[in-house]
């Protein structure tokens, strides 16, 4: 069940090492992939940066985060609503990230357990987070490149293929 994302913060970023294509279709298109990156203006990053240039990338990143944070959504049908560039999309993009809320602390092992499984097997893990006892939230990033690449997108895929159901806390009646 897909659920809202959490805001993420700083990490900049080099180019990802998928297709852009690729990259927008699966984060905006028709892939009912359950995880999104979240948006936030980032420069790029250019693979070697010095650790103090990163520094600089990393505040600029947690500034521009604030700066979209401040920012107000304009009506969809105003025709100051312009669809965004492929260049201007690829600067927001972050990480991948998807949360869950888990019957009791025991099913959030569990599900840590089922995902770990997966990333134990491609050579490819996720950061794991489980607060507040049953509030899950695993995020995808490539730690190597300092950003996503396809491997993110693949291990992404195959934790959205997983049964968490008996996991997960029943929804409430509305
Ligand atoms: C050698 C092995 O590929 C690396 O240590 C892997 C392990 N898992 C990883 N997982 C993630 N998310 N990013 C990495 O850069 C990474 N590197």
């Amino acid at each position: 069940m897909a659920t809202r994302f959490l805001p993420l913060t700083q990490f900049s970023f080099s180019k990802p090492q998928v297709p852009l294509a690729t990259l927008s279709h699966i984060l905006f298109g028709g892939h009912h992939g359950r995880f999104s990156t979240q948006v936030e203006k980032i420069r790029w990053n250019h693979v070697g940066e010095s650790s103090n240039r990163n520094l600089i990338y990393r505040f600029r990143t947690f500034c521009a985060i604030r700066d979209l944070a401040a920012k107000k959504c304009v009506p969809c049908n105003s025709k100051d609503l312009q669809a965004m560039t492929e260049e201007s999309a690829t600067e927001y993009l972050l990480k991948l990230n998807r949360s869950w809320r888990v019957r009791n602390f025991t099913k959030g092992l569990e599900l840590f357990q089922l995902v770990g499984n997966v990333a134990e097997t491609e050579g490819h893990h996720p950061d794991l987070h489980l607060v507040g006892w049953n509030n899950v939230t695993i995020e995808i990033w490539t730690h190597a490149v300092g950003g996503l690449t396809e491997n993110d997108f693949i291990l992404a895929a195959k934790i959205n293929g997983l049964d968490l159901h008996h996991l997960l806390r029943k929804k409430t009646a509305a």
